[in-house]
């Protein structure tokens, strides 16, 4: 049983800034193409690619479901690229991200999104692996490809516990 417990808290942009994006059409710049039956929701992340030869994959996640409380006993990052998610059908799910200092993962926050709500984890930030709650869920996912190693992974001495 943990005895560093995780609360969770709803999804904002101006919570979530310090580790990407929340991609949203709240407030997003739109226009009409396609004479007018089309509206885009322009450039609501920033894909970053880094190292050599990049390039951007485009993926789907096929996410089977955690239970909660969820003992969390690991972190990644990927040096070399942003990694974002988006569901493809309206999902319960956790974003959770931490600060770095000295390259360890501090001050770690579970985020819930709301629907219409994916995000962008900036490049290099820390966090938890796909986490759908309830049922399993399809997610797209736009991050980096190319040469290099770009995960690394950090497992906590003593787990989060991260409850509803
Ligand atoms: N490893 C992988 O492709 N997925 C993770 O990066 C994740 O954030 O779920
Ligand atoms: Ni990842």
């Amino acid at each position: 049983m943990s005895d560093r417990l995780l609360p969770i808290k709803p999804l904002s942009v101006e919570a979530f800034a310090p580790f990407g994006q929340v991609i949203t059409t709240d407030g997003a710049h739109h226009y009409p193409i396609n004479a007018g039956m089309t509206e885009r929701y322009h450039d609501l992340a920033r894909v970053e690619l880094g190292g050599v030869h990049p390039r951007p994959l485009i993926s789907i996640f096929r996410g089977q479901p955690y239970p909660l409380p969820l003992d969390l006993r690991m972190v990644e990052r990927h040096p070399l690229g942003s990694q974002a998610f988006y569901p493809l059908a309206d999902t319960e799910w956790l974003v959770i991200v931490a600060e770095d200092k000295a390259g360890l993962p501090v001050r770690i926050r579970a985020f819930r999104p709301a629907r219409g709500q994916g995000v962008n984890i900036a490049m290099n930030t820390w966090h938890g692996v796909l986490t759908p709650l309830g049922s399993p869920a399809d997610f797209l996912v736009v991050d980096r490809g190319g040469e290099g190693n770009n995960l690394e992974e950090h497992v906590f001495d003593r787990p989060w516990r991260i409850v509803g």
